[in-house]
């Protein structure tokens, strides 16, 4: 009783007397009727960052839909594709068809139709919010101006000639540009107003860094991690073989320019470490994935091939380290090395043999196959100290750290990137960790309290950092929510050209995701409502081609990974899903591969998206029935009970100095 009157006598300072928490009741009571707030998903960016960024810039069709919205029947297509460029890339567009432009008033016209057809765009956009968070999400510098321009009253029509004369305005003082940049920004802004990504933004693509630089600027958003980003977290961390993978798969990739110019990570040493000690490699397996557009020269290939190789070797020592330290881990399978005949050049798995492909093992002792030579010793150390102090990764990796969790709950929905290890039968494995089992959610948020600890540890000796080897348990261990796999075949898709040793068999939740029931039972584990609730998961590419459907268990679960990686866009056969969760519903919505910026600002191809309604709300959502919505009616509840402590005395009522509302 006595702290709920020091907590009203806290909230008694922000709303003094009756008429200030009648106001503010008023207030929030108005914001939960308004209709919820548009939510996007996205997952599996992996390094591509043009695409990222253009889906987040169309807000996956989103824009295009309203312009329509508001212009049907007025603009005809052409038009509509290049008000919608214009708002993507305001700036670019812009400059490009001024160019184009040769007298004074063809482009005094243009800049006046563009900022007009913007404003009333931005009107139907901004009509879904409070005019406190549209202001908020104003450029400050034009604010004054933006407010005149969108919340003006067209029954006022006399008030015309005055917003025409703001506009002109504008243009006389060579700021239509700026205005037109603003009113763009904003709504994008407004369309979308959370983005929840699904991870798995690192590898494969080749500007991880710039993804990060983008999601930074987000105002509003969480991060599920996947599995490569865990991984970059434990290089970070100061994990050796974190950073051997890491390194291998840059390399593989041809994107070491994220190491060394993004993060400032001198690749000199081992690039020549590599180039002596495998000179000549010869394997078609170390050969880098190249993007057919980027051109390339034999000795560039044939030095990342090298790097790839030598950088294999050393992570399949170093996870002999690892698994060896940690029984548990049960990836004994894993270390292969000492299965080697190196006189032969064979590997004998489950007592059966195979040739290898490549035979160059010039640091391996065959008596010690898992031992370190000096030099890579010494390399390996070095990088070490290099990932963890690298500033421009560790500002990366701690805001992923900031933004992200193992699994998230919003709005009902449970958002993972992999997986929830299950047993064939359904219920929930159970997984080992430092000596004792969990599983479930439980499982998941010890994943996650660990992930932590490692990082926080990163500057201690290896030794006083035991957790770090559970990042490359995340990474591929086989009971890693993230991964979902029984084993990560790396070693044999290098060195054995038989297919059945490249088998990943995936966790039975990959099958059990398709009944409702099981989808249901995952669902009550992390106590959400499975009558409301769905999982959305990212991870695995949906293979439309095959006839995969990416909606499954009768609509309880979602796969939305988005095709994003142009190395996996054969196999899905189109780029892939997002997902757009507004008042009137959910909806899947396919891509088509996207081109470059370049075709995007000039030719204005747009990624062809479709949408499938996933369903439909039956009366428009509104904040009320949100999790922004709960909090809210918490809020108002504690200020009735304010209410009620200024009506009987209980507290004192003061002269407000101050309208909490106007800010
Ligand atoms: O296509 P690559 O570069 O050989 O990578 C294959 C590896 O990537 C993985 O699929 C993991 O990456 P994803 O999370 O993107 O699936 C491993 O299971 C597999 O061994
Ligand atoms: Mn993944």
């Amino acid at each position: 009783m006595k702290k709920e009157l020091k907590y009203l006598g806290l909230l008694s300072e922000q709303f003094p007397n009756i008429s200030a928490v009648t106001t503010e009741i008023i207030n929030l009571e108005a914001i939960m009727e308004l209709p919820k707030a548009t939510e996007h998903f996205i997952s599996d960016l992996h390094g591509e960052y043009e695409a990222v960024s253009h889906v987040l810039h169309n807000g996956s069709g989103n824009v295009k839909e309203k312009i329509n919205e508001v212009f049907s029947g007025r603009l005809d297509s052409e038009q509509i594709n290049q008000l919608a460029t214009i708002i993507y890339y305001p700036e670019r567009k812009v400059a490009s068809i001024i160019k184009t432009l040769s007298s004074q008033e063809e482009r005094e016209e243009f800049y006046h139709d563009t900022i007009l057809a913007l404003v009333e765009l931005g009107q139907f956009v901004v009509s879904k919010y409070t005019r406190s968070k549209v202001r908020k999400a104003m450029d400050p510098d034009l604010s004054y101006i933006m407010e005149e321009l969108l919340f003006k009253d067209s029954i006022l029509s006399n008030k015309e000639p005055y917003y025409h004369n703001i506009i002109q305005n504008v243009i006389n003082l060579e700021a239509a540009d700026l205005l037109i940049i603003s009113l763009s920004e904003l709504i994008q802004d407004l369309i979308v107003d959370h983005l929840h990504v699904l991870g798995d933004i690192y590898d494969r693509g080749p500007a991880p860094d710039k993804i990060l630089n983008l999601l930074m600027e987000k105002k509003s958003l969480d991060i599920q991690w996947g599995n490569h980003d865990v991984l970059w977290m434990g290089a970070a961390s100061g994990s050796k073989v974190a950073i051997a993978n890491v390194l291998r798969i840059c390399a593989r990739y041809d994107n070491l320019e994220v190491i060394e110019d993004s993060y400032g990570i001198s690749l000199r040493a081992l690039a020549s470490f590599a180039e002596r000690v495998y000179p000549e490699n010869g394997s078609q397996s170390f050969q880098p994935k190249l993007d057919d557009v980027a051109i390339h020269f034999p000795e560039e290939d044939k030095q990342l091939a090298s790097i790839q190789q030598a950088i294999a070797i050393l992570q399949f020592k170093l996870e002999y380290e690892v698994i060896s330290r940690n029984p548990e881990f049960k990836a004994n399978d894993r270390l292969l090395l000492h299965k080697i005949n190196y006189e032969e050049n064979t590997i004998t798995i489950d007592n059966k043999t195979y040739p290898l492909k490549n035979t160059y093992f010039p640091t391996i002792d065959p008596e010690n196959p898992y031992k370190l030579s000096e030099d890579e010793e010494w390399m390996i150390n070095r990088l070490q100290a290099d990932f963890l102090n690298s500033q421009p990764l560790q500002k990366h990796i701690s805001f992923l750290y900031s933004k992200g969790n193992m699994y998230n709950i919003y709005n009902d929905n449970l958002l993972i990137h992999g997986c929830i290890p299950l047993n064939e039968d359904g219920s929930f494995m159970l997984v080992d960790v430092n000596g004792k089992k969990y599983k479930g959610k439980e499982l998941l948020d010890k994943f996650e309290e660990i992930l932590r600890q490692a990082y926080l540890n990163r500057q201690e000796d290896e030794a006083k950092n035991p957790v770090l080897d559970y990042m490359w348990y995340m990474w591929q261990g086989v009971g890693s929510s993230l991964f979902g796999k029984t084993k990560m075949t790396t070693f044999e898709r290098y060195y054995i050209d038989d297919k059945i040793t490249h088998e990943e068999p995936k966790n039975p939740y990959f099958t059990l995701r398709e009944e409702k029931e099981i989808v249901e039972n995952i669902l009550e584990e992390f106590g959400v409502d499975s009558s409301k609730g769905r999982i959305i998961n990212g991870h695995t590419p949906v293979k439309e081609r095959s006839g995969e459907e990416p909606i499954k268990a009768e609509g309880k679960l979602l796969v939305i990974d988005g095709g994003f990686s142009k190395a996996y866009q054969p196999t899905t056969g189109l780029a892939g899903y997002t997902l757009l969760y507004n008042s009137f519903g959910m909806q899947l919505v396919t891509h088509q591969p996207f081109t470059n910026i370049e075709d995007a600002i000039e030719k204005e191809l747009d990624i062809i998206s479709t949408r499938r309604v996933v369903d439909r709300e039956l009366e428009r959502m509104t904040v009320r029935e949100t999790d922004v919505g709960q909090l809210l009616e918490e809020q108002v509840a504690d200020l009735k009970e304010l209410l009620r402590a200024y009506r009987s005395g209980k507290i004192a009522e003061k002269v407000s100095n101050r309208n909490p509302n106007v800010e």
